[in-house]
């Protein structure tokens, strides 16, 4: 793959991203954190790659969230996605699912999302997955004490480069082999040319050191693994608890994971163990052993009565002899019982095998001396026996289980990737099942009607999705092969049965279901607090998780593949000039290449007097009308705009079903082509079935009736 072709990357981020162990499926798959493995590429920019890399593989221009507001909506589902990850690597690979307007783009995550609605989110694996981390690569591997060695220049630069974990050192010859072998432990010569050269120390010809490189330097993969325990082991419970399907043996590696000790060493070796236990403890035995013969022996003498002719204690003195020939003429059975037990005190402690007990066995002389004390040569002896021991040992050790686990280290690679892979589903999983979503049915482009609808050459509408760098539908973009005018407003736009915003702060039992269907343009009137606002976001919410390719929070939606989604949230009073020309702008470009594109709008009156606004947004609807958009406007000035549009446009309502206790009882799907009756002529039509119901009392008191009569009738009659 040509890194630089992704846009946004250039020659510098190509040379990081190819530091990777494998570029490609980090972007393929839109693996954020290894791509934030690359140096000096932070997480932000990771998932602006992988969002580059997966529009490019499916030609899509980006730009789909032409507003704010629908930029909004797509940040506020993200988050409800993002909330019901464990991982921080399924929160940030959820950022490289964007909506697109490419169907093979929303069909691959459709694909993926399909699976993640069979998962079954369960506690244990939730806990296991809170281990699981994207894994490390470790870098700072420094082995000094082995080399390798070579006559070659180019096979230097090659050793180098394939492992970098060892010095690399020019030889001219089998000379410099040994006096390398004097500076390193281990001198490692790569030229088939040493074969068959024997040096002194521990110099090893191996001319397939390169491509062996768990054998070359087992740090390698010891480290990994060892700075990835956690991680990996994790993922085996995740596998275990989720039944997930997997080619790698759990056991075994589970097993030789269970034989590493964090910092790379070999654990779990009783001989091991004994020998670095012997070694540690080599001193304080020694000196333990020295107490013991001397409480033994000192509590001989003082027990013994050394009786001794005086011929020989004269000879004795005369030959200047000390107390050791005494003690080996008087006392050396009870020195030889004291020597024995301190040998055995030895031996016992640091549990030595029979060649080392022989040596140990030296420490303390059969001459007898009093003190007693260690023979230092024996003990450096024993030192260097054992600590040679223990040194081959773990080498053994760790060659054998660097090699266990070089073989398992794509498997582990797998199983943590696989396991951070079913977080992001279970994400979705978790989502859906929060906000009773399934999967939308998607009408795509040949299977439309086709019609007079105007195709787009559409080039662009402004807008920038905060996602992609480019903006608004690009000319490559498909036909907005629009709608068929003549089958009426109502094929495909979109279609929702059952729908439920997950944008509503309610719990899902308390939100009222909404169906809702617009094919071509309709305009939705309603009550105040009717749910005109939550009944957009719900649409918006539906059309961004369709083209998501995620679950739609509805029991159905049936809706068309969109372009791009505009969605213009209420303005917040009157605009001044140069804010309501610039919207009115903005709707220009939209009328002319918005085809393709769903519109939303809210309450577009409040930009300016209502009489000048019902013309501009009869102007507006007609125009994306004419051009084959998809729009709904929510108005309070329906019944207007539907007076100055030049074509007969829907218009739709949320309608209050009554009145209960001074609260609005509402019908939240709103009925199609039906202008609803507004908040206050409900009052004013409760108020007059109040004043007919109760008759005028005779001595006046009703104050409503007596006072007003016939004058809620007269107010009702306005509205009609
Ligand atoms: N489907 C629903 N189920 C339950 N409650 C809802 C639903 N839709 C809206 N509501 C409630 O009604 C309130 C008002 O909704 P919303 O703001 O969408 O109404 P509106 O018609 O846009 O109001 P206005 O005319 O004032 O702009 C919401 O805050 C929410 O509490």
């Amino acid at each position: 793959m040509d890194l630089e072709s992704i846009p946004g990357v250039g020659e510098k981020t190509a040379r990081a991203l190819a530091e990777l162990d494998d570029p490609e499926r980090a972007l393929r798959t839109g693996d954020v954190a290894a791509i934030a493995n690359a140096p000096g590429i932070s997480r932000g920019r990771a998932a602006r790659i992988a969002r580059a890399a997966i529009r490019r593989e499916h030609d899509d221009p980006g730009g789909f969230l032409a507003t704010d507001r629908a930029r909004e909506i797509y940040r506020e589902l993200l988050e409800l996605l993002a909330d019901r990850t464990v991982t921080d690597y399924a929160a940030q690979r959820l950022e490289t699912i964007f909506p697109s307007p490419r169907q093979s783009r929303i069909e691959d995550v459709r694909a993926f999302a399909a699976d993640a609605l069979e998962r079954e989110p369960n506690p244990d694996v939730l806990d296991a997955l809170e281990g699981v981390s994207s894994l490390d690569r470790p870098r700072d591997v420094r082995v000094r004490e082995r080399c390798l060695a070579t006559t070659d220049a180019e096979r230097y630069s090659e050793a180098r480069e394939a492992i970098p974990e060892l010095s690399v050192e020019i030889v001219e010859d089998a000379q410099g082999l040994a006096e390398l072998a004097r500076g390193y432990s281990t001198v490692v010569a790569i030229d088939e040319s040493f074969a068959g050269v024997t040096v002194e120390g521990d110099v090893r010809v191996e001319p397939d050191a390169l491509e062996t490189p768990a054998e070359t330097v087992p740090e390698r993969p010891l480290a990994f693994f060892a700075r990835n325990r956690d991680a990996i082991t994790a993922a085996i419970d995740v596998h275990r608890h989720a039944g997930l399907e997997t080619d790698c043996d759990l056991e075994g590696l589970e097993d030789a994971l269970s034989r590493l000790e964090t910092d790379g060493t070999v654990a779990g070796d009783d001989e091991l163990d004994r020998l670095a236990t012997a070694v540690d403890d080599l001193d304080a035995a020694v000196g333990t052993a020295e107490s013991v013969a001397n409480d033994h022996l000192r509590e001989a003498i003082r027990e013994e009565d050394v009786t001794i002719e005086g011929a020989d204690l004269l000879s004795l003195v005369e030959r200047g002899a000390g107390v050791d020939s005494l003690l080996s003429r008087e006392l050396s059975d009870e020195y030889a019982a004291a020597v024995t037990a301190a040998r055995e005190h030895l031996i016992e402690s640091l549990d030595l095998e029979s060649g080392e007990a022989e040596i140990a066995r030296r420490i303390f002389a059969d001459e007898p001396t009093f003190p007693v004390e260690r023979e230092e040569e024996p003990l450096g002896r024993l030192r260097e026996e054992l600590t040679g021991a223990r040194e081959r040992r773990a080498d053994r050790l760790k060659r054998d289980l660097a090699a266990d686990l070089a073989d398992q280290r794509d498997h582990a690679r797998q199983l943590v990737q696989d396991a951070l892979e079913f977080d992001v589903e279970l994400a979705i999983a978790r989502f859906a099942a929060d906000f009773g979503c399934t999967m939308p049915e998607f009408v795509w482009d040949g299977e439309m009607r086709s019609g007079n609808g105007v195709s787009g050459d559409d080039d662009g509408v402004s807008g920038d999705d905060g996602v992609s760098g480019d903006n608004g539908v690009s000319e490559d973009a498909p036909d907005g092969d629009g709608i068929d005018a003549d089958a009426g407003p109502r094929e495909t736009g979109f279609e929702i049965e059952g729908g439920r915003s997950p944008l509503l702060d309610e719990p899902l039992e308390r939100i009222d279901p909404v169906d809702y269907g617009v094919g071509g343009v309709a305009l939705l009137s309603g009550v105040n607090s009717g749910g005109k606002t939550s009944t957009l976001d719900l649409v918006a919410s539906v059309v961004v998780l369709a083209h998501m390719g995620l679950p739609v929070p509805a029991e159905r939606v049936r809706l068309r593949r969109f372009d791009s989604l505009h969605y213009h949230a209420k303005t917040q009073g009157t605009l001044d000039a140069g804010a309501f020309e610039s919207t009115v702008r903005e709707f220009a470009t939209l009328a002319d290449r918005g085809a393709g594109s769903l519109v939303l709008v809210d309450e577009l009156e409040s930009i300016t007097e209502p009489g000048a606004s019902a013309k501009i947004i009869a102007g507006i609807l007609e125009a994306l009308s004419e051009n084959g958009a998809t729009a709904v406007f929510v108005s309070h000035l329906a019944d207007e705009i539907r007076e100055m549009a030049g074509f007969d446009v829907t218009v739709d309502g949320i309608e209050a079903v009554g009145l209960i206790d001074g609260e609005l009882e509402v019908n939240r799907s709103p009925v199609k082509d039906h202008l609803a009756r507004s908040t206050p002529e409900l009052i004013v039509e409760k108020l007059a079935e109040e004043a007919d119901d109760e008759p005028i009392a005779a001595n006046g008191g009703d104050v409503r009736g007596e006072s007003v009569p016939g004058f809620y009738d007269r107010l009702l009659e306005k509205f009609e």
